[in-house]
């Protein structure tokens, strides 16, 4: 298998999201939990996208583990990797997004990298380096209370350079707007200045079509799954991907099996979603405050699950507002709290796995981390697309046998999201 386009992902929804992206426009994609191990068998494809769990990890820990999949990709003939970042540009003034930009530049010999979180279908805008959020800046939106990295700052040249050590510059919307031609001179200006990653505007697919041509003739980018469209269409205008197309179909062969949904995102859309399906499923809302001061929280949903979940889905969150959220952090500390829910999440997952359920919704970056590498899932094929950014993914080589999963980044998806998914997944 030769690889035309490798990426690296900084969580799972995100790849998920990516896979999604690429398979949309043309390229047959495959995502992997990690680097496969070598006895897994993968089909035949055009665009690998590895998914790792560094997105809140220490810095170092990010750019080794990104370092080892971008080696894994190369060897399989990727010219070009994609670090699939998320379109909120969530990352602190620690990193990861600059740090793992810069290592994965060094290792393909350094070069001027493209960056741009810009992914205008579900509302993510760039201008004159400014992250819009359904049209409000990055800092007004709701990642403002993000419960791990809060967002405050929309000027995005000025967040990727606190967290970078070279310089970073700024490819404005006329330029993109004036095609890759202008794109590239004004790439090779900043390079001859010594700037080292360049925030690229983005407003409309057409600015991800430019932007995606002139990446592709680079070694590495950045960006969400906007840039991967642009990559995408690039590669397919090219001729290179292969002539089958990319067929979702398959994917979603029924699995039968019982049906839940895990909630561990506090996105503002999580949170509406969560209420709409108490209309239709039972929800149980995890007590987070007496699970943090050490009350079996797992055994009690497991017992509450257990008494409905034959007779359909149902829904366990430990999703909580804002102030809900901050009055826990500040108790416990936002690392111990978020890690401790995940955990609890998780293993709630994993014992209703083990109890028959073979259709999983997740939602929440982390969380589906976490659920994901507690069931040990080491890749995914891609289905059809629930919402803008969230695919139906059947498991592959996992030992549960096939399972359909939707791994939901926290703020995508429409109020009727979850019954949706299920509605695709049988
Ligand atoms: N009630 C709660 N109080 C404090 N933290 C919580 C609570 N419920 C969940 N969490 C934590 O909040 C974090 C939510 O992050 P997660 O990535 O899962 O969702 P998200 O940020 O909405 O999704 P995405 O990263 O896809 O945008 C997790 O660490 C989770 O454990
Ligand atoms: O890009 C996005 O917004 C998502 O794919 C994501 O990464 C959220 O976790």
């Amino acid at each position: 298998m030769t690889i035309l386009l490798g990426s690296i992902a900084d969580d799972y929804t995100g790849a998920s999201d990516l896979a999604n992206t690429l398979t949309k426009n043309g390229l047959r994609t495959v995502q992997t939990v990690g680097i496969p191990d070598p006895s897994l068998v993968l089909p035949d494809v055009d665009a690998v996208v590895v998914s790792l769990k560094i997105r809140s990890v220490a810095a170092e820990e990010a750019v080794a583990a990104a370092s080892k999949a971008e080696r894994w990709l190369r060897d399989r003939g990727a010219a070009h990797v994609l670090y699939k970042i998320c379109s909120t540009f969530d990352s602190t003034d620690q990193g990861n997004i600059g740090p793992v930009t810069e290592a994965l530049s060094r290792a393909a010999g350094g070069g001027i990298v493209l960056v741009t979180p810009a992914f205008p279908e579900t509302g993510r805008t760039v201008y004159l380096g400014h992250l819009f959020v359904n049209g409000q800046p990055l800092n007004e939106s709701p990642l403002k209370d993000h419960p791990l990295n809060p967002m405050h700052d929309a000027n995005l040249v000025r967040v990727m350079a606190r967290q970078s050590k070279g310089s970073v510059g700024l490819v404005d919307l006329p330029t993109v707007a004036a095609g890759p031609e202008a794109v590239r001179a004004r790439l090779d200006a900043l390079r001859a200045e010594g700037v080292a990653a360049a925030i690229a505007d983005a407003t409309s697919e057409r600015d991800l079509e430019t932007l995606g041509e002139v990446a592709l003739q680079t070694p590495v980018s950045t960006g969400a799954s906007g840039l991967g469209l642009g990559l995408a269409r690039a590669i397919a205008c090219s001729g290179r991907a292969a002539a089958a197309r990319a067929d979702t179909s398959d994917a979603v062969r029924p699995v039968g099996g019982l049906a839940a949904i895990v909630a561990g995102s506090c996105s503002a859309a999580t949170l509406r979603q969560l209420e709409v399906a108490e209309r239709s499923m039972p929800v149980l809302r995890l007590d987070t405050e007496r699970l943090l001061k050490g009350f079996d929280a797992i055994s009690a949903a497991i017992a509450w699950a257990g008494e409905r979940i034959s007779a359909g889905p149902v829904v366990i969150a430990a999703s909580a507002s804002p102030d809900v959220v901050s009055r826990l952090q500040s108790q416990y500390g936002r690392e111990a709290s978020g890690h401790a829910i995940e955990t609890a999440t998780a293993t709630i997952a994993g014992e209703l796995v083990a109890r028959g359920v073979k259709r999983l919704v997740v939602a929440g970056g982390e969380t589906s981390g976490a659920t994901v590498d507690r069931l040990a899932i080491p890749a995914f094929l891609i289905g059809p697309e629930i919402a803008p950014g969230v695919p139906v993914l059947r498991t592959v080589g996992n030992a549960q046998g096939d399972m359909l999963l939707a791994l939901k980044s926290g703020n995508f998806g429409g109020e009727d999201f979850f019954s949706a998914a299920l509605a695709m997944m049988g």
